[in-house]
């Protein structure tokens, strides 16, 4: 309590990754969190899973209350040196294939249902008024 700032790097941060010697990487911060592993609502389990990397997503994603943030600061060690987090891999979506832009062949096609059956239609008259006429 009440120490000056220190800036870890990730890998000093992972080498406490114990039960008895216990940080992790929440936000930018370091929190040593060793005493807490007992207490924590959530179990020892998740804390220690959630070292030797950034937890944040792991804290984020559990929905801690504003009473929990509020515990943290009694934890509080230092900062991380964020050059030291490896950058996330960022999704890149597959290569979509080819939309065909051109709508045209699809016009033709509707055009050419409308006016087929007309057609035949228009035949089928056409051919009954020709047969009548001539009876
Ligand atoms: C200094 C860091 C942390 C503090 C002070 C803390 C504190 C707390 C507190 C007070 C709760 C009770 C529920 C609430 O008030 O939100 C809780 C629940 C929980 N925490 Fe944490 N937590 C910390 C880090 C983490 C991390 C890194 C994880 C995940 C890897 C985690 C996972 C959980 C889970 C799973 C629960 C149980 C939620 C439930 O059953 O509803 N916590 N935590």
């Amino acid at each position: 309590m009440g120490g000056e700032r220190k800036v870890y790097s990730l890998a000093q941060v992972s080498a406490h990754n114990s039960r008895e010697n216990c940080w992790l990487v929440i936000e930018g911060k370091v929190f040593d969190v060793t005493k807490f592993l007992e207490d924590h609502p959530g179990g020892d389990e998740v804390l220690l899973s959630a070292t030797g990397k950034d937890a944040t997503d792991d804290f984020e994603d559990v929905g801690h209350s504003t009473s929990a943030r509020a515990m943290m600061d009694e934890f509080y060690v230092g900062d991380i040196d964020s050059s030291s987090i490896p950058t996330k891999t960022k999704y890149t979506p597959p290569k979509q294939p080819h939309y065909n832009q051109d709508k045209t062949p699809q016009f033709v096609i509707k055009l050419l249902q409308f006016l087929v059956p007309l057609l035949i239609l228009g035949l089928a008259v056409g051919v009954r008024f020709f047969t009548k006429s001539t009876a």
